[in-house]
């Protein structure tokens, strides 16, 4: 057998990696490439799907380089791509139409607000079991039929195609299959989470033709035969990159829950073929679905803003330049002086779902120094991860155990710490960093039989680091009312 590898496509909000593994799920060799970012206005976020897909055409070759293997050797590619970051692009010459716009992007925030009171929006929740939120995908293909003269007829007639980041690149891996993944289609608010299929009425809703939008497939399963990057390899599964780092942390039974610390941080709990309905500010999520069985669901509490607020306090304040020295900086003062950072620069998600909502700094006076404001930036992330980790257990009825990380913040010892003292559970991260690439690598090795089934990737899952509660439960109690009522500081400052 020459089969020997099985490759990942993780297609982030920043960058994109290639990724090979082995039969043990271990990393062999990595290819990345930062994209570019683009902010025409203030609340806007903006990529370019072109550039996005020559970086998977050249990285591809690269990792399978450096790992010194033949593309004969693969069994299979799997995708793990940024959710709700919404491509239009012609079907005849597949030039994608503008920019793609950015899951981050607030420029529908009016629409929605408008939308969430109209006829017929309570159904498109119920059916979604998403909130109306500037979030997802659905209302930015309106505001780009809305945009582009002509563009509502051509997508009428099936002539402009939409897709979130994995329909883009399976389109341009196949040269022209026009298909998505129910994890990604769930992020649309256009999906009937039940039938896992589009649904007409949530269509109607928001005026979008069904001849623009691609087959929804289960996640893990072929899809079809790459003809460009990867040539005659087969791709196996397709996950949005969230619920890709749920299944690389092998989280495959209820109660089992995650959390990854990227640019944002996301949250997700197991709750198995039951969907579970939020009544606790969370989004219900397909989890993943493997072809032939039912789907599993998940809960998650998404947090826009973590690790990007490490970003603007490395390159717009300029207080850092690398984002490893904020725990350094953090370091030279021993608590936050009374200081808070609420980051609500695209609104607040979960659990609030606030897009009028701005961000605010409190508790300065003289005394505060750039360590004390490291530390506020860091807190930040630990005490949004309480948040909807209370959510959570307020909808489950059960109290988290331990909490699983991985994501790039997960190297900052000080805010890992934190985090276990706020939510007062052990963390642990494992061995297996790349968690979101091995999610995909699994699911399209599991698609043709690379690995037999799911207790057998159980076995590869190994704790590298753990960090234990410390903090005395007075004062974080004290210490989440003070950030609770700084997040109160930050509601209702756009004004319509
Ligand atoms: N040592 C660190 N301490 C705090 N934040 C960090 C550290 N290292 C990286 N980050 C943050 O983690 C994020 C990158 O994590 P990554 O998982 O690669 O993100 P993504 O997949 O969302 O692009 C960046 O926003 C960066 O600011
Ligand atoms: O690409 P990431 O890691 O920032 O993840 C983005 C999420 O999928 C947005 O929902």
């Amino acid at each position: 057998m020459t089969e020997r590898y099985v490759v990942a496509i993780d297609q982030g909000t920043t960058s994109t990696r290639c990724i090979v593994f082995d039969r043990r799920g271990q990393l062999v060799s990595l290819a990345q490439q930062e994209h570019k970012q683009y902010y025409p206005k203030p609340g806007w976020v903006e990529h370019d799907a072109a550039e996005i897909w020559r970086n998977v055409e050249r990285l591809g070759p690269e990792a399978l380089r450096r790992a010194g293997a033949t593309i004969d050797q693969v069994a299979a590619v799997g995708i793990a791509n940024q959710r709700e970051t919404t491509v239009l692009w012609d079907r005849t010459t597949g030039q994608p139409v503008g920019h793609a716009v950015v899951w981050q992007d607030t420029r529908t925030d009016t629409m929605v607000s408008e939308l969430d009171t109209a006829p017929g929006a309570e159904g498109v929740r119920h059916r979604s079991a998403l909130p109306l939120a500037t979030y997802f995908s659905g209302p930015r293909i309106r505001w780009m039929l809305d945009h582009h003269p002509g563009l509502q007829e051509r997508a009428e007639r099936g002539e402009v195609l939409f897709g979130t980041m994995e329909t883009w690149l399976i389109w341009k891996l196949t040269g022209g299959l026009h298909v998505t993944d129910v994890t990604n289609a769930s992020r649309t608010l256009l999906l009937d989470v039940h039938t896992l299929d589009w649904s007409s009425e949530s269509l109607a809703f928001f005026g979008i033709p069904r001849a623009m939008l691609p087959e929804v497939r289960p996640s893990i399963g072929v899809f079809g035969t790459a003809t460009a990057a990867f040539p005659g390899v087969r791709i196996g599964a397709a996950l949005g990159d969230q619920q890709a780092a749920l299944f690389g942390q092998t989280c495959f039974a209820p109660g089992e829950a995650k959390c990854t610390y990227g640019t944002g941080s996301f949250l997700l709990l197991n709750t198995g073929s039951e969907l579970v309905r939020s009544t606790h500010g969370l989004l219900s999520t397909v989890a993943y679905q493997i072809k032939g069985e039912p789907a599993a669901y998940a809960l998650e509490g998404s947090i826009a803003i973590t690790g990007s607020l490490v970003q603007w306090f490395r390159d717009q304040l300029e207080l850092i330049t690398s984002a490893p020295e904020i725990e350094t900086l953090a370091r030279t003062v021993t608590d936050n002086g009374g200081c808070y950072i609420v980051p609500a620069f695209s609104g607040l998600y979960a659990p609030y779902w606030r897009s009028e909502a701005r961000g605010v700094i409190v508790g300065l006076t003289s005394y505060i120094t750039k360590g004390h404001l490291a530390r506020a930036v860091l807190e930040a992330s630990a005490w949004q991860t309480r948040e909807v980790v209370d959510a959570m257990n307020a909808d489950s009825g059960l109290a988290l155990k331990t909490l699983r990380v991985d994501g790039g913040m997960t190297a900052d010892n000080l805010l890992m710490q934190f985090i276990a003292d706020v939510l007062d559970v052990p963390v642990v991260r494992p061995l297996a960093a790349e968690t979101v690439s091995l999610g995909a690598a699994y699911g399209a090795g599991l698609a043709v039989g690379y690995w037999p089934d799911l207790e057998g990737l159980r076995q590869n899952w190994h704790r590298a680091a753990q960090w234990l509660p410390t903090m005395e439960a007075g004062k974080r109690e004290t210490e989440y009312a003070n950030w609770q009522r700084a997040v109160a500081r930050t509601f209702d400052w756009i004004q319509a």
